[in-house]
């Protein structure tokens, strides 16, 4: 039989997940339940992905294999003492907030329960997500090469020492919104001389998305990349040279402590 996979919380990152799952992984709209609180997000999640969704937590946390908890840190609580008594021995739960460690999880379930604390990425709906993962120690290593399988459906997947995780939400997870950033400032860059906001994307997108592939394939420096770009007296060092005097590195490398910190 398939293996059931749930979502209690079903927002923005649950359904990056799932629409990378189904479109990227192969994963059938049959294998997978969340729930929603209201009408209309029930109706809205079922047109988007042909999924079962419902409205009672415990429902879907005893009857999946696999559960997501993506839920904002506030509704933790409320949400994990609502299901803690309902979920079976064998379920692998997956926790994607903030924050929260496994200990911390696992004082909130029965003894024994399997947890794996992750931190997911929004690029998961286009399949290019990248997710850092950690398991306490109930989970077999079966299980988590089952894990493995699934993350890297939607993306990447990283196993890593628990105590990386808070970096790597200033480094991954909430990373895609500091990009963004900069697409659009390069794009209103692009708008102040001329170029129409529709290409201005385009052509902004698609040299994020070269440069980054740059770095992931030929495992060349950043460094070595950005000097091939940059002719000797030519237009690229007038800009690098603008954006050192603006604090370009040190304000991301502080942006990364921020988030960290928080
Ligand atoms: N959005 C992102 O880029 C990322 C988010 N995360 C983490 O994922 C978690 C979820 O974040 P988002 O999806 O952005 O939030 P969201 O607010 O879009 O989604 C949370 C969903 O949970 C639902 N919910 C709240 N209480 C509930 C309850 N009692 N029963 C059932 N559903 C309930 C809400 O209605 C909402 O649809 C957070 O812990 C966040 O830190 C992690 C990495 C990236
Ligand atoms: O902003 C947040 O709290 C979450 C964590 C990573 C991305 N979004």
């Amino acid at each position: 039989m398939d293996t059931m996979i749930g979502f209690v919380g079903c927002g923005k990152m649950a359904q990056a997940i799932i629409h990378g799952m189904i479109t990227y992984g192969g994963y059938s709209p049959k294998q997978i339940v969340a729930t929603a609180r209201t009408h209309a997000t029930r109706e809205s999640i079922v047109n988007k992905f042909g999924i079962n969704v419902q409205t009672n937590n415990k429902e879907v946390a005893s009857s999946t294999d696999i559960l997501f908890l993506a839920i904002k840190p506030h509704d933790f609580l409320e949400v994990v003492k609502e299901i803690s008594p309902a979920i079976r021995k064998d379920t692998l739960i997956v926790t994607a907030g903030f924050g929260v460690t496994l200990n911390e999880v696992g004082d909130l379930f029965p003894e024994g329960t399997k947890i794996v604390r992750i931190m997911p990425n929004t690029p998961a709906y286009v399949g290019e997500g990248m997710t850092a993962y950690c398991p306490n120690a109930c989970v077999s290593e079966e299980e988590i090469e089952k894990l493995d399988q699934l993350f890297t459906s939607f993306g990447k997947a990283e196993r890593v020492p628990e105590r990386l995780m808070d970096t790597i939400t200033a480094v991954s997870g909430s990373s895609p919104a500091y990009v963004y950033m900069f697409i659009e400032a390069l794009a209103d860059g692009a708008v102040r001389h001329g170029v129409p906001r529709d290409l201005a994307y385009q052509l902004v997108g698609q040299s994020v998305l070269g440069a980054a592939k740059m770095v992931l394939e030929t495992g060349q420096h950043p460094g070595k990349l950005k000097d091939d770009v940059t002719t000797p007296n030519g237009s690229t060092i007038r800009a690098i040279e603008s954006l050192e005097a603006d604090g370009f590195r040190g304000a991301i490398i502080q942006a990364v402590g921020a988030c960290f910190k928080k």
